[in-house]
């Protein structure tokens, strides 16, 4: 099977270079400009510096070309989904669309896989997600993600397309699942930096992370999503990779809160978003996410950083 990757940020870039490995694949672009660029040094400078880029890959800005392909990886942020499809994908498409992007949108609180069957609705929507930092995976460092589709057959043609030396897929037929876990550990990340940042320590963390996991799981079994898949790449293995390393611009951005910084505001963090999403989501249903709560006041500077933990420990105690 033909792939093309939509989306020529750090991590289709990244996923681009593990699939050549294969055979041929396509990046496409949106700025003809920056693919020139791509096309003469063989580097994607702007957005994954360092790395070569394999003979094998075409770069294309022109979408007629990338839409040839018979899979098609959406790597642009969770936020811009909607509106690249609305723009690129015809709504009558049969296509197999794969989101690579976690969260949700602010606007409707769909997840990805949800966006691409509610906007092609023929097509075959599946979503790639897990615990893969883009260099880690662009330099052949060995990574484990999940790939989700309701129909397993076709997640397993995909799983065999997509699988390379270096990226193990692992598959699933439980898209929500999949979608919760990756939006949500970001929210927790978040979190997790700001504790870090502030001094707060080790045990705090753990904390969290801990206690995130288990507002992930409560949302993921209050929706009708299984457990299981939270329990898995897509989830805790995603949480523990992002709340832990300074690769991750969610953690990164809650280590600049932490401690008083501003963060880059151009960067791709998409946690700041799927808090908003899920606080609306969250409180019409009563679903108890307290720590998605306070990163939420946080980020909308309805709260700082000691009154934020200040709220996390005084709420009553209960059974773990
Ligand atoms: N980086 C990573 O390690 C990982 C990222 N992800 C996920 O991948 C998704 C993308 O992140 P990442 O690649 O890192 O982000 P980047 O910020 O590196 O890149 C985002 C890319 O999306 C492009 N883009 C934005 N809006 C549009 C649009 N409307 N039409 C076409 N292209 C658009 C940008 O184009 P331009 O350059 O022209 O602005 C840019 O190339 C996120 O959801 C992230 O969570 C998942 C796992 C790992
Ligand atoms: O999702 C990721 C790792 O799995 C990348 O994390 P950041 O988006 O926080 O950089």
């Amino acid at each position: 099977m033909s792939v093309s990757v939509l989306g020529a940020g750090a991590f289709g870039t990244a996923l681009a270079i593990s699939l050549a490995q294969k055979g041929a694949v396509t990046l496409w672009g949106r700025n003809p400009d920056h693919v020139v660029e791509m096309q003469a040094n063989r580097t994607n400078t702007a957005r994954l510096p360092g790395v070569d880029l394999p003979a094998s890959m075409s770069l294309t800005s022109d979408i007629a070309q990338a839409l040839a392909a018979d899979v098609i990886l959406l790597a642009v942020p969770m936020q811009r989904l909607a509106g690249f499809l609305t723009d690129h994908i015809p709504q009558s498409s049969t296509a197999n669309l794969v989101a690579c992007c976690k969260g949700f949108e602010v606007s409707t609180g769909r997840g990805p896989v949800t966006v691409i069957r509610d906007m092609v609705p023929q097509a075959t929507a599946a979503i790639l997600t897990g615990p893969s930092f883009a260099a880690d995976i662009a330099r052949g460092l060995p990574t484990a993600l999940t790939l989700a589709c309701a129909d397993d057959a076709a997640c397993q043609k995909l799983q065999q397309a997509l699988t390379t030396q270096n990226l193990r897929l692992y598959r699933t037929t439980d898209t929500q699942g999949a979608e919760l876990g990756g939006a949500l550990k970001n929210v927790i990340a978040i979190a997790c930096g700001v504790a870090i940042g502030a001094g707060l320590g080790q045990s705090a963390r753990a904390a969290l992370m801990t206690r995130g996991f288990s507002e992930m799981t409560r949302l993921a079994r209050h929706l009708g999503a299984e457990t299981a898949t939270l329990a898995g790449l897509s989830g805790f293995g995603d949480l523990v990779l992002t709340c832990t390393s300074e690769q991750s611009r969610n953690y990164r951005l809650g280590l600049s809160l932490g401690v008083g910084n501003s963060f880059d505001p151009s960067t791709t963090v998409e946690g700041v978003a799927t808090a908003r999403a899920i606080v609306q989501m969250t409180q019409a249903s009563g679903v108890d996410m307290p720590i998605t709560h306070t990163v939420a006041r946080l980020l909308d500077g309805e709260a700082d950083v000691p009154t934020s933990m200040a709220a996390l420990l005084s709420r009553p105690l209960k059974e773990e």
